[in-house]
């Protein structure tokens, strides 16, 4: 296996990875390594993991000269931005760590409740942040798509959101089902908090048309699909998207790290990132 440590004289954005050897931070390490802008500044993981100490980028038969750490000083030492997708206390804890360092944060985790995204707020007064359950160019125009029809499909349509996900995913509804839910909910001029329904079971009565229901399938290895019904009398409409690879994730990490660049503080997400605001 080469092993060729990773110079990259010229590239600039500093990026540390936080739970470096889940399903995303490798991904992460991999589309850093192949960026021509990005360069591996800092590893973290659970102090548990069997990578601690490792190169993080050995899984890829590559030396990045970055060692995996629990530390979040030591992981955080050497970088501007940190690209976060762990699980909502894991990201808490770096937030704090980031914020006493200056270093801006992409938050992919979701899972978070409302408490927690107020912490995140409020370090937004002092760092940067990039904060999405879905950083994939195509999830964000989707959800442009449906705040379209869902103003324009405003009565007669009972709305339902369906994902599925991988055996491994620990929340539900996903991150990006909540998100088009709200997004529907506000071009609707409804709270989502008021109409949401989770869960149907035994005798329930009819559908309340003013409710937006959400259904979760857990199995094998769906990376992430979505698909939101309007469902009408003589017609229904299905909007979907479907995720064959983690890369559009990643990809996205990319740009809202690009993004940050030069910025000090404030709240944003992937329509500020992507320019569909
Ligand atoms: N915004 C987006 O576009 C996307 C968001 N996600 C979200 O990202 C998150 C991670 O997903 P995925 O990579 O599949 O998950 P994995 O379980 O594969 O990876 C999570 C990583 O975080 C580490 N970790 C877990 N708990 C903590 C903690 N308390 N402190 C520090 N590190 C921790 C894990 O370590 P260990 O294995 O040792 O437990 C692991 O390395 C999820 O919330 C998911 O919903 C996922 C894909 C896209
Ligand atoms: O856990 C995952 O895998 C994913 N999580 C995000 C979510 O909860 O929406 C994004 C994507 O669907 C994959």
């Amino acid at each position: 296996m080469s092993m060729a440590p990773d110079s990259k004289p010229g590239a600039h954005h500093r990026v540390a990875i936080a739970g470096v050897s889940g399903r995303m931070g490798q991904m992460l390490v991999e589309a850093v390594r192949d960026s021509g802008d990005c360069r591996l500044a800092g590893a973290l993981d659970q102090a548990s993991s069997p990578a601690i100490g490792n190169d993080a980028s050995a899984f890829l038969g590559h030396a990045s000269g970055v060692a995996v750490t629990a530390d979040p000083r030591a992981g955080l030492a050497q970088a501007q931005v940190l690209i976060d997708f762990t699980r909502p206390e894991g990201t808490l804890a770096h937030l704090r760590a980031c914020r006493e360092l200056g270093v801006n944060l992409v938050i992919g985790t979701t899972g978070f409740s409302d408490a927690q995204k107020d912490q995140i707020r409020d370090a937004a007064r002092d760092i940067a942040i990039v904060m999405a359950p879905n950083m994939s160019v195509g999830v964000n125009v989707t959800l442009k798509l449906l705040e379209m029809a869902a103003q324009a499909l405003d009565t007669g349509y009972d709305i339902e959101i369906i994902e599925a996900h991988h055996r491994h995913k620990v929340d539900a509804p996903s991150g990006t089902a909540l998100k088009m839910g709200e997004v529907i909910a506000q071009a609707l001029g409804r709270d989502l908090k008021q109409c949401a329904v989770y869960a149907r079971e035994g005798v329930t009565g009819e559908r309340d048309p003013s409710t937006i229901g959400f259904s979760t399938i857990r199995g094998g290895d769906i990376v992430g699909d979505h698909t939101v019904l309007f469902a009408g009398t003589g017609e229904r409409i299905e909007i979907t998207h479907k995720s064959a690879s983690r890369a559009t994730y990643a990809q996205g990490s990319l740009r809202a790290v690009r993004f940050l660049a030069g910025r000090r503080s404030g709240l944003f997400d992937m329509f500020d990132v992507l320019g569909l605001r």
